[in-house]
């Protein structure tokens, strides 16, 4: 868990200056309405420090994968809405992010003002990190602030490429992240456990090899234990599952038991035929999922066996919910693990760190968020930070940010 140096608002006096706010303002929806609030509650400090300070703040982020094509539904114009009410202050929402809409936006603000720029994901160069594309979002400010650790494993165009052109630095909650995410886990008691769950199945299954190596006992839910039952020879049905890693989760099966990990996967799950709240469903063992069904919570088996793990774990970090949870009954398993964390959690038994987007409404809505040691809001960012790795977003502020002549 390496750290490095970087520059924190300590050191920026915001007055007068345009400042590029790198922020996540990528929030769980619910049909079509903002679920959680979190990452808008946790970045509003540092919004209101550089704007109470006369700072022009510009907010940059993307929001969910449009993959570089303007995605209507994607637009970050309601979530600018949602930072308006959390701040109580007018946010101006500009529907690009570079360009001369944008350039046109970022020359007109006077001090104090937030607006906050359109889906940086509408350009393909954001998540290709393009110099153009990153060299256009600097020229819009005087300086940069990354606020958004839990885009920092990303190496993009607004979370790594700007910094290499104007003074950087970390914004309050990447400090806050960083600085609690090393307290809590640089030596942790042992042993140490990981439940690991939630759809994003090809960006976070790689990192579980070496996650492997830093955890006693790794618990896999969600989507991305249907990968490794398919890994495993099991027919999964029509449930989400990433055919191209099942190489992967093979070679992560073979790893845990060279290296004594204790890997536990869904022994049995809740199933139904179609993606919607009242449809019917069926508990099955993991061996008899049938055709044309998915999977998509763990079943009551897996659940008792997990709390049953829990009791033995000292540490437990957490990323990805179990199930579906967002659509009862499939927020069972996950419900059920939650409040067993946060039951031993309070009676001082384990610490708790979880983290993610999703994560953290699953855990609100399992009523047990407030029983964490520590919420972070990032999930894959997380994960990454536990293995080992700089995050570009981090490394990027700290030598990047040397690069360019200070203030
Ligand atoms: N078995 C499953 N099948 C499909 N989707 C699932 C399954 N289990 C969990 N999910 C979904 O995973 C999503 C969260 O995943 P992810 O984005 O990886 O978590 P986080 O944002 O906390 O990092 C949730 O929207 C949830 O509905
Ligand atoms: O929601 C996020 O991460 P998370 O789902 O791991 O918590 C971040 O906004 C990163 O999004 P990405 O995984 O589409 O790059």
């Amino acid at each position: 868990m390496a750290t490095l140096s970087y520059n924190t608002l300590d050191s920026l006096d915001p007055r007068g200056k345009k400042i590029l706010l790198r922020a996540d303002l990528n929030v769980p929806v619910r049909d079509g309405a903002i679920s959680d609030l979190t990452r808008i509650e946790r970045l509003a400090p540092t919004i209101r420090e550089l704007s109470d300070k006369g700072g022009r703040v510009i907010v940059v982020s993307h929001f969910d994968r449009p993959k570089g094509k303007v995605v209507p539904e994607l637009s970050l114009a309601p979530v600018s809405e949602a930072l308006a009410k959390v701040l109580c202050k007018k946010v101006t929402f500009v529907p690009d992010c570079q360009g001369k809409v944008a350039e046109d936006a970022a020359a007109a603000m006077q001090d104090g003002d937030v607006i906050v720029l359109e889906n940086t994901r509408f350009y393909a160069g954001e998540e290709k990190n393009d110099p153009e594309m990153a060299t256009n979002l600097a020229a819009l400010a005087d300086v940069y602030v990354n606020d958004a650790f839990s885009a920092a494993h990303r190496a993009h165009a607004s979370t790594e490429g700007v910094a290499h052109h104007i003074p950087s630095f970390a914004g309050r909650l990447m400090e806050i992240e960083l600085n609690a995410l090393e307290a809590a886990l640089e030596n942790p008691e042992r042993p140490v456990g990981a439940i690991v769950g939630g759809a994003k199945v090809s960006t976070k299954l790689d990192l579980l090899n070496n996650l492997m190596e830093k955890v006693d006992m790794l618990a896999v839910g969600g989507a991305m234990a249907n990968t490794f039952l398919a890994a495993q020879g099991y027919s999964v049905g029509k449930s989400l599952k990433e055919e191209d890693m099942l190489d992967t989760a093979r070679e992560i099966m073979a790893k845990a038991k060279a290296r004594s990990c204790d890997l536990v996967l869904p022994v049995d799950v809740v199933i139904a035929e179609d993606f919607m709240a009242g449809a019917p469903t069926q508990i099955v063992d993991v061996t008899a999922i049938p055709d044309g069904w998915m999977a998509l919570d763990v079943g009551p088996k897996t659940t008792a066996l997990l709390i049953e793990k829990l009791v033995g774990l000292k540490t437990l970090v957490w990323n990805g919910p179990l199930g579906v949870f967002e659509l009862p009954p499939f927020d069972e398993g996950t419900n059920a693990v939650a409040q067993a964390a946060a039951k031993l959690t309070d009676a001082g038994k384990l610490k708790t760190v979880a983290g993610g987007g999703d994560t953290v409404s699953a855990l609100r809505h399992a009523g047990a968020l407030h029983e964490m040691s520590y919420v972070s809001t990032a999930g894959g960012a997380f994960l990454e930070w536990l293995e080992g790795k700089i995050l570009p977003g981090v490394i990027a502020l700290g030598e990047a940010g040397r690069e360019v002549a200070p203030l």
